[in-house]
């Protein structure tokens, strides 16, 4: 009885495209009687990506703790799946049900090529694996190979890390959080610091990624949203002020005023 109520717990649900895979449900997030988060509510489906705007200090970081489970709400729900109550995990049980968390600054084993990358940050215990077989199975194999092409970095799988390009690097670390198969992946401001050419790459690589999965993306950069967005949420002062597409956002008389000052 009790495995079954702790399998239930942890039971995300059948994720088809379209069905929602995360709600967070009325929010609040108090520090020192600031509130960072004001009765925040959105969802997500399965299969979207969705692209969280905000000027500084919205609330996008503490929204992304909230659901990684490093900042506990003073109020509301957060739902993973079908029925998961996110609130009652904690960060590593969050990271192992499926969310996965990209931090803006490159965090790859610099000494490691890419494929070692890829390889270490496999899900499962890959040394038990490999002190059975003394090789990787062939179905590891076959994930970090998929992970590179989706990554870009087939070509150079076996590069040191530490002397990849920042964009390379960013790309690596998105391939080392896949690794993981989450199902849904926050990233936070993917393109700073990147060249064009390595902006409309990342793009390339989050709208493939969003296929088959949930992708959040919190940025700044208004042109690389545009050319990624189909929903976009806009934050102001803990809450939600706008949603729609990036016409209806920049047509917004709420968001306009806020932004624009109008
Ligand atoms: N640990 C904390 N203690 C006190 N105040 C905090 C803490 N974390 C965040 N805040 C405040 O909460 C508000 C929301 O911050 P948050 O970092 O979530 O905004 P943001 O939208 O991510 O901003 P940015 O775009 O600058 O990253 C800010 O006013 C910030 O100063």
């Amino acid at each position: 009885m009790e495995r079954l109520k702790r399998e239930n717990e942890t039971d995300i649900g059948d994720l088809k495209i379209g069905s929602r895979i995360l709600l967070v449900d009325g929010v609040s997030v108090s520090f020192d009687g600031f509130k960072a988060l004001n009765n925040l509510s959105f969802s997500i489906n399965y299969g979207e990506l969705r692209c969280i705007i905000g000027a500084n200090g919205a609330g996008k970081s503490t929204m992304m703790d909230v659901v990684t489970g490093k900042t506990r709400p003073d109020s509301g729900s957060v739902i993973f799946g079908h029925s998961v109550d996110l609130l009652t995990m904690d960060e590593p049980s969050i990271a192992q049900i499926g969310v996965g968390r990209k931090f803006q600054k490159p965090t790859v084993f610099q000494n490691h090529t890419v494929f070692e990358n890829l390889e270490l940050a496999m899900k499962d215990d890959k040394r038990f694996f490999k002190t059975l077989f003394s090789k990787l199975r062939s179905e590891q194999k076959d994930k970090i190979e998929e992970t590179m092409k989706l990554i870009g970095l087939k070509e150079l799988y076996n590069m040191e890390a530490g002397i990849l390009s920042h964009g390379q690097k960013q790309w690596l670390e998105i391939g080392m959080l896949i690794m993981q198969e989450p199902k849904l992946l926050l990233v936070d401001e993917p393109v700073a610091g990147m060249t064009p050419q390595e902006v409309e790459k990342t793009a390339e690589i989050l709208t493939n990624l969003a296929k088959e999965n949930a992708v959040v993306v919190v940025e700044h950069d208004m042109e690389f949203i545009r050319s990624i967005a189909k929903k976009v949420t806009v934050l102001h002062e803990g809450s939600v002020l706008a949603e729609g597409n990036m016409d209806a956002i920049q047509n917004n008389e709420k968001v306009r005023k806020v932004y624009l000052g109008e």
